[in-house]
């Protein structure tokens, strides 16, 4: 059995483990199915050729039925055409290589000749029917892949898009759509390619029943030679696939705004230049190895097509010399073998691309199917319309990978309805992860998360999603108009300007819309020309402004204040206060515990287990974590006082 060649052909580069800290690629469960496709030897490829034909057919179908049927009867119609035409060669060269007078042998000859460019005229006009039709068609298979494609990754669980082996699959899935159009034309090709080889080789198996097998030793190399390398460029591609997403990231990185002040204030330009550059070199080294591969198997299949031509007309020579075969039938023979050796090369060249793109689809079809595993799921138990509360029960969840302690340990809280409950703890002690499970993003490994009785895993997750409103740390930067990043907290319905302002109101940010020199109509994106750039505080404002659009039950808001200057703050908190106060439910988030003190509730974690719950004065009082924390940052204010103003 071949085996892949992944760690002989695709050595890690410096770059890749400096940059990446390990060899970018992983053995996983899928790859070893494509592992599959690549132990398919000529015999198992042709097995295969109906099912790869009617996975074509079935794109096809899929994208347009009309333009579908069209082009399989238009081949199939050149395919039968050519064939009538070679059987009407034939006919011309039997009478003309005929006994008697020459004017007799031509008239003889003349309607088989007249069918012959009767038939002509008929294949040139249905190329260009299936011209016009594979034209409509392919773009559409495109796009119907493409938008499947999307429509998967967008509807899979956030813990899929974090797992590598499936953004891996996304990765390479995403040439799956570009094969599926490629896979018609080829598809298409190898359509017509069978049916004029079944008129050759009917023709020459009726001529003489030597001629056949000749046939096939004279077209066996190419294939070979084209399965061979075929087979090379897909295992490479999937060995090196890793290594060029890093190139392509080490590429954007280099030319992103973000990055731009950091590239040249330390210089980070020439390094990541450097690791490109080793990254690309290491790319071409593999290029010119499947380059030089591919020569000496040309080579070799050169030799040996070259070794069956002289044995084929070697024998039709014998034939002749023997009187076994007339001049007019080894004639007849030359044409179809030539027509017969062009059409099975075509076709083995075709079916193997056709095949070669199969690969590339099948990745999609693994997505797909992969994508119905991670997908959120549809339906479940109807969730309390108006819930008095939600409540943590040992709720442990660790997130994948080798992380030395689970994110959240066996927590038990309790989230009461229309109050403003703050969670406080230091970095890393899983304030954020919590809020994830809470607005469904994850679900624990152990313990329960329940509104009201019912189990949020059990729950309509999209009603749940419905309920929350979540304002993340790192919440997107859409790089649409200001409106449209408000608006975008609800884009199923569309955009309701009133709501718009108000929510930019509650939001406290009609400052920031005021300054902007085309209003909530600005381009927030600075690549653009029009575009604008906010600042930190303000994007946070026009964030809040998102999630009070969104009108959700739950307001999640992850560090609300993060960018925000001392009197914005005071402002937001003041916003998130009023929202409270009109029966939302507000989870904040917040290191700035001064601003604590209005929460109706307070959860303190340190390193994923609650270690305090209580409102902000009973946590004072009692002394713990809370109460340190909280008199550090007091501290910070009493040891740096106000200066007082100089008397005139
Ligand atoms: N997507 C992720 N994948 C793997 N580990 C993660 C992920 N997000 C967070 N973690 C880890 O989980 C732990 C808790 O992180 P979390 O973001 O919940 O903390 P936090 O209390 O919100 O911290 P901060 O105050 O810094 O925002 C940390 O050890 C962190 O490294």
């Amino acid at each position: 059995m071949r085996k892949r060649r992944d760690t002989d052909t695709a050595g890690v580069s410096e770059s890749e483990r400096l940059l990446f800290g390990g060899p970018l690629r992983y053995d996983m469960g899928w790859s070893q199915h494509a592992d599959a496709f690549l132990e398919l030897g000529f015999r198992a490829m042709i097995v295969r050729l109906p099912a790869l034909l009617g996975a074509s057919l079935r794109l096809a179908r899929q994208a347009d039925r009309r333009a579908a049927r069209t082009v399989l009867t238009v081949e199939a119609g050149r395919g039968v055409a050519q064939a009538v035409s070679l059987l009407a060669v034939n006919s011309v060269l039997g009478r003309l290589m005929a006994g008697g007078p020459i004017d007799e042998r031509l008239r003889g000859a003349a309607p088989a000749l007249a069918t012959v460019a009767a038939m002509t005229a008929v294949a040139a006009l249905l190329r260009a029917v299936s011209t016009y039709a594979t034209g409509r068609l392919e773009p559409k298979v495109e796009r119907v892949a493409t938008e499947q494609y999307l429509e998967r990754a967008a509807n899979v669980e956030l813990a899929a898009i974090e797992d590598h082996a499936f953004h891996k699959l996304l990765d390479t899935a995403q040439y799956g759509a570009a094969s599926a159009r490629r896979m018609i034309m080829y598809g298409t090709r190898v359509v017509n390619a069978m049916i004029s080889l079944v008129a050759a080789a009917g023709v020459l198996t009726g001529l003489h029943p030597v001629l056949l097998p000749l046939l096939v030793t004279m077209t066996l190399p190419s294939a070979w030679s084209a399965l061979t390398v075929a087979r090379r460029r897909y295992e490479s591609f999937h060995a090196w696939v890793q290594h060029a997403r890093a190139g392509r990231l080490l590429g954007s990185l280099l030319i992103e705004p973000e990055a731009a002040p950091e590239i040249r204030v330390h210089g980070v330009g020439g390094f990541l230049l450097r690791h490109f550059r080793a990254m690309s070199e290491t790319a071409e080294a593999e290029q010119a190895r499947l380059a030089r591969l591919a020569a000496r198997t040309g080579l070799i299949a050169a030799a040996w097509t070259g070794m069956a031509t002289v044995a084929t007309y070697a024998t039709l020579g014998g034939l002749l010399l023997g009187g076994a075969m007339a001049l007019s039938v080894a004639g007849t023979a030359v044409i179809a073998i030539r027509t017969g050796s062009q059409s099975l090369e075509t076709l083995v060249v075709e079916v193997n691309a056709l095949h070669e793109e199969a690969l590339f689809v099948g990745d999609l079809e693994r997505l797909y199917s992969e994508a119905a595993g991670w997908a959120v799921p549809s339906g479940g138990v109807a969730l309390p319309e108006e819930p008095r509360e939600i409540r943590f029960e040992n709720v442990t969840f660790r997130y994948p990978g080798d992380a030395a302690r689970p994110a959240l340990d066996d927590v038990t809280l309790t989230l009461p309805l229309g109050r403003i409950i703050a969670l406080v703890g230091e970095n890393g002690s899983g304030k954020t992860t919590l809020v994830k499970l809470l607005a469904g993003l994850y679900t624990p490994d152990r313990g329960r998360i329940l509104w009201d009785g019912v189990d949020a895993a059990a729950a309509d997750r999209r009603a749940l999603a419905e309920r929350v409103a979540m304002v993340a740390q790192d919440f997107k930067r859409w790089p649409f108009t200001a409106r449209v990043n408000v608006a975008v907290g609800r884009s199923s319905v569309p955009v309701d300007d009133e709501r718009v302002t108000a929510a930019v109101a509650e939001a406290g940010a009609e400052d920031v819309v005021a300054d902007l020199p085309r209003g909530l109509d600005t381009l927030l994106a600075r690549n653009f020309s029009g575009g604008h750039q906010l600042s930190g505080g303000q994007w946070q404002r026009l964030g809040i402004a998102r999630a009070a659009y969104r009108r959700g039950r739950i307001l999640i808001v992850d560090e609300p204040t993060a960018a925000l200057d001392a009197r914005a703050e005071l402002e937001v908190f003041d916003t998130i206060r009023a929202l409270a106060d009109s029966g939302q439910t507000v989870v904040l988030i917040t290191h700035r515990l001064a601003s604590v003190r209005h929460a109706d509730l307070v959860h303190v974690l340190d390193q994923g287990r609650l270690v305090e719950s209580g409102t902000p004065e009973e946590l004072l009082a009692a002394g713990g974590v809370y109460a340190e924390l909280y008199s550090l940052q007091a501290e910070q204010f009493q040891k740096a006082p106000v200066p007082a103003a100089e008397a005139d």
